[in-house]
């Protein structure tokens, strides 16, 4: 039975001890081979999906650069509609397919500021986003893979509701430490581990100093 939501990737690139930014939202760990591999990823999947403090911390593009291929969609969990006018995304936003996913409880200011974008507003969920639900009206829409490239907010939310299918992590070589630093995966976790999500290590790649773990 073909399944009602897409195929979800999670990925990220994480330091040893599990952080994937600074304490300061400094992000940068891949290095340009990983960077290369995950543009590849990237040109292989129909939407890419970020939440809204990766967009404000790191203003990222999320498109195809380091390698050939078809852009992505991309889609932003932004319940409040506070994506920043200045940010790259709207400012490409008539270039390259782009969805900001609202709740009901967007206010009609920020929702105002984004019609003057060629995005699409997609309102889904009371307080948050619900992901089951976005995920569900992507396959109606032919989105057929996504691919969750964080933050750890967002990541524990696709954990907690048990959407990942694949988890693609790269080990980067940097100790970073800071208990405020962001993690993997953040929220409120599992209290046992018979509770928390267990998966298979299908393969391992190595790339100079990194290890890319493939799991599902
Ligand atoms: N190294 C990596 O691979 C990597 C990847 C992505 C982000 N980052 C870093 O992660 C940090 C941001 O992560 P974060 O955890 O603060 O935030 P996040 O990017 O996961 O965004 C979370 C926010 O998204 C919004 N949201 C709406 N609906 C949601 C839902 N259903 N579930 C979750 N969030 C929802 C909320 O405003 C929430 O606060 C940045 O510093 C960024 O640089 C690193
Ligand atoms: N695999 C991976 N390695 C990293 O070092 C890193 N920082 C991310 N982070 C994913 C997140 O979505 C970022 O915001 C985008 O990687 C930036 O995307 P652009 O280059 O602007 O397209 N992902």
């Amino acid at each position: 039975m073909e399944r009602s939501r897409p195929f979800v990737i999670m990925s990220a690139a994480m330091s040893i001890d599990g952080k994937i930014a600074t304490k300061n939202g400094d992000s940068k760990l891949s290095s340009k081979q990983d960077l290369v591999r995950l543009h590849r990823m990237r040109a292989n999947v129909d939407a890419i999906l970020v939440g809204k403090n990766t967009v404000e911390v790191d203003d990222p593009l999320l498109t195809v650069r380091y390698t050939k291929g078809k852009n992505p969609v991309r889609i932003i969990l932004d319940s409040k509609a506070q994506i920043k006018p200045r940010s790259k995304i709207l400012k490409t936003a008539h270039i390259i397919p782009t969805i900001i996913a609202v709740s009901k409880n967007a206010p009609k200011k920020n929702l105002a500021r984004l019609d003057k974008y060629p995005v699409e507003v997609m309102v889904i969920g009371d307080n948050k986003i619900d992901l089951r639900k976005l995920l569900v009206v992507l396959k109606k829409r032919g989105i057929k893979t996504v691919l969750a490239e964080g933050g750890g907010t967002m990541n524990w939310e696709m954990v907690n509701r048990r959407l990942v299918d694949r988890l693609v992590i790269t080990v980067t070589p940097y100790l970073v430490g800071g208990a405020d630093a962001i993690t993997l995966v953040e929220g409120t976790g599992f209290a046992k581990i018979q509770n928390a999500v267990k998966l298979k290590l299908r393969n391992v790649s190595r790339q100079k100093n990194e290890l890319v773990l493939y799991y599902s």
